[in-house]
């Protein structure tokens, strides 16, 4: 792998927009190329869920020592729990060889972004940006995984999101996942560490 595929990669943008979609084809289509660092939460852990595969699962107490050391690049919390990504668990992806595939929690993307800013991880930011708001509020109806006032929520987050990437030197690509084969060929571009032609911001004003 070249160094340039070592770097992680921060995928970032609005609940909806098809980060999942793409990560899941990415890894499909390369099984050894690329992988997720496992998080830490203070969540318990659900049935069938082993420690150290999904999340590492450990206590509050715990989780706020680590936060105290430094050992996160971003963390957030959610209702009671927290979840955090620890640099040591990206460096255990990049020592199989993996590119690492950070992708942020969407409740919370441009939060998650700018810590990551703070550290010296130095990963390449894509943002994954919808062609219309119309098509966002589409997609998380279609998804069928929310209620329409997650939905709502998840819209009026979105609107942040979306202000924040327009701010200069936010994100080094955008993609709009419009079509989604081609949304897919320039991130698995990106992600391959070649060059891509990014895309302008639409103005998501509808
Ligand atoms: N280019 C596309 N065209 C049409 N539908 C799409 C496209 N990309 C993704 N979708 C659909 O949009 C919905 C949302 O996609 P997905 O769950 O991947 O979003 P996400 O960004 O990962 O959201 P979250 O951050 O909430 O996990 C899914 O139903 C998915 O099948």
């Amino acid at each position: 792998m070249s160094q340039k595929t070592n770097i992680p990669l921060v995928i970032f943008g609005p609940s909806g927009v098809g980060k999942g979609t793409l990560i899941k084809r990415l890894f499909a289509e390369f099984p050894d190329q690329f992988a997720f660092s496992v998080s830490h939460t203070t969540r318990l852990p659900r049935p069938g869920e082993t420690d150290g595969k999904e999340y590492h699962f450990v206590t509050q107490d715990k989780f706020k020592s680590l936060l105290d050391e430094g050992a996160f690049i971003e963390h957030a919390q959610f209702s009671t729990n927290y979840y955090g990504t620890s640099i040591k668990a990206i460096k255990a992806v990049q020592a199989t060889g993996k590119r690492c595939i950070l992708d942020i929690e969407s409740q919370a993307s441009t939060q998650g972004v700018r810590q990551v800013k703070q550290t010296d991880l130095n990963p390449v930011y894509v943002f994954i940006s919808p062609p219309s708001m119309t098509i966002l509020r589409e997609r998380l109806r279609g998804r069928g995984t929310d209620s329409e006032e997650a939905i709502q929520r998840r819209l009026r987050i979105a609107l942040s999101e979306i202000s924040y990437a327009k701010e200069e030197g936010a994100c080094d690509y955008i993609i709009v996942n419009d079509n989604l084969d081609i949304a897919y060929s320039k991130f698995r571009d990106v992600a391959l560490g070649n060059p891509i032609d990014g895309d302008t911001l639409p103005p998501l004003d509808d």
